[in-house]
């Protein structure tokens, strides 16, 4: 796609064509309750080597699904003790884009539209759950929320979500090389194969 020529709305529309089909989870999907770890440790969402990052913390769910936990800290605010809304929003897109790999799929966030219902304080913990509910082609389209209190705690926030199955030239061609290079030579197998779309 080129970006002088951008996709209509219809194109980048939420709801899965009629003819998607349902999600198939690969077979060594890492088992429900297992923790799945950052996929790159400088990742703003999951990474452990960010400061101010979100130091999400998911795990594998039934099917095509995960849980996860965000607490927010106080680098994280918008108003005064309050989560920043972008923040919240980045949430989402890492858990969103952490499911993705219970199909061993490697995917980037094309479209996520986002519902503020709650306003979340700092130091809470915002428990997500996201799911893929169709997939049509390279889209992926899956549904996310975000509960306070509790995993059963009323929902803060929610979104909606198209990925797009990429290769691994969309991070080698549009990445910086140190980055890149640095991600290859990670001794970790399973997060380099998470981030570079070869399976273990
Ligand atoms: C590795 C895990 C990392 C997880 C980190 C958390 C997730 C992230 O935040 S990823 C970072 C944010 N996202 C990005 O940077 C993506 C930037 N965008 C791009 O690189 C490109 O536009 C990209 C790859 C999404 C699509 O480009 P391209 O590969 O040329 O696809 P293209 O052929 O145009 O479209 C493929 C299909 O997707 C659809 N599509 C393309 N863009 C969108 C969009 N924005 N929304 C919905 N659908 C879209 C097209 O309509 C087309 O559908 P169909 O097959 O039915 O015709």
């Amino acid at each position: 796609m080129s970006a002088a020529n951008p996709p209509s709305s219809a194109k980048t529309s939420l709801v899965p064509p009629p003819d998607a089909v349902a999600p198939v989870r690969h077979p060594d999907a890492p088992a429900p309750g297992t923790p799945l770890g950052a996929h790159y440790d400088l990742c703003f969402g999951c990474g452990g080597g960010q400061p101010h990052g979100l130091h999400l913390v998911a795990r594998a769910g039934e099917g095509v699904s995960v849980t996860a936990e965000f607490t927010v800290k106080p680098a994280h605010q918008g108003a005064p003790g309050l989560a920043h809304g972008g923040v919240l929003t980045s949430a989402l897109d890492e858990t969103l884009g952490s499911v993705n790999w219970l199909m061993h799929v490697i995917a980037v966030t094309g479209r996520l539209e986002t519902d503020f219902l709650r306003p979340v304080p700092v130091d809470t913990v915002l428990h997500l759950d996201a799911r893929v509910t169709a997939v049509h082609g390279r889209k992926i389209y899956s549904t996310a929320t975000g509960r306070i209190g509790g995993p059963d705690g009323p929902v803060a926030v929610r979104a909606d979500a198209v990925f797009i199955e990429v290769k691994v030239e969309h991070f080698i061609e549009n990445g910086r090389q140190e980055e890149i290079r640095a991600a290859m030579d990670d001794p970790d197998q399973v997060r380099r194969a998470r981030a570079f779309e070869v399976n273990p």
